[in-house]
């Protein structure tokens, strides 16, 4: 028997007053996986990312995540589960007030599992693992390059050495080259850390370049759970509009080695 998913959703079901966003989806991520969550504006792609760590809560439904149901355990047992997930929120969100050694250090302070001295080597592994400079660690947010802030949001999210790393939009915003590089520090951190991740993204590049599988929100429920190839073969107007309109070609044929 295969091992149980790392997360798994079933019949999940969000209204916020008369919009209904999700009405029976079903999801399982294996360990390991990279899987894309695709899907039209506000078809509910962050608010599944955030029923995935339990931020919101769906109407009915179950949430598993490490096989735990969400809002089951203790405070403990809720923050013993926080310190295996990672989350790179869009934009960013660093502390504006933080430097950039702060931020990082920001969730293993609150999580009081080393000392000083202890955080600041952790720190400075995490600065190089996202290939940032020593020097960076002293520079406030608002002194940093649009990549720059991702990679120190990235490390924060890398701090705790969780299993599960969240991203949302991780390469809005940046150029061709930047997204480029940030893609393929996710990829190298992925394989190096053995670590699953569920991304969000608008970007073919990105997905194309990470993705072990695709899922399309769309309809309030998943269209499309498969690999790449097989999602491109679905007949619907979502996807044929995301993979095979000229932005999404242009980046297949790249992916692809054209180009
Ligand atoms: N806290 C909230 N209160 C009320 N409505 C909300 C809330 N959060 C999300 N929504 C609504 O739920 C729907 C899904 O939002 P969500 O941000 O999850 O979509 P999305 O697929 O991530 O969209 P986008 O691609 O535009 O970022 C939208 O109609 C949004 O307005």
């Amino acid at each position: 028997m295969s091992a149980a998913p790392l997360i798994e959703l079933r019949g999940v079901v969000t209204r916020f007053g008369d919009n209904l966003v999700h009405d029976g989806v079903d999801l399982a991520i294996g360990q390991g996986e990279i899987v894309a969550l695709v899907g039209g504006s506000g078809s509910g792609k962050t608010t599944l990312l955030r029923h995935i760590i339990g931020l919101t809560r769906p109407q009915a439904g179950e949430v598993r995540l490490f096989g735990e149901r969400l809002g089951a355990g203790t405070a403990e047992q809720v923050r013993a589960l926080q310190r295996r997930f990672g989350v790179l929120f869009q934009q960013g969100a660093l502390f504006s007030a933080f430097n950039v050694a702060e931020n990082i250090a920001f969730p293993l302070r609150e999580s009081r599992v080393a000392s000083e001295a202890e955080i600041r080597d952790l720190v400075a592994l995490k600065l190089a693992m996202v290939e940032l400079e020593p020097a960076h660690a002293l520079l406030m947010p608002s002194e940093l390059s649009g990549g720059m802030v991702k990679r120190v949001a990235l490390a924060r999210a890398l701090a705790l050495e969780p299993e599960l790393l969240l991203l949302d939009e991780p390469t809005a915003g940046l150029d061709p080259d930047r997204s480029a590089a940030f893609v393929a520090l996710i990829r190298s951190l992925q394989q190096r850390l053995g670590l699953t991740v569920v991304l969000v993204t608008h970007d073919v590049d990105t997905l194309a370049a990470l993705a072990s599988r695709v899922a399309v929100l769309g309809e309030r429920r998943i269209l499309s759970y498969a690999t790449l190839a097989e999602t491109l073969k679905v007949e619907h107007p979502f996807v044929r509009r995301f993979f095979l309109g000229e932005h999404g070609r242009r980046a297949l044929a790249r992916a692809n080695g054209g180009d």
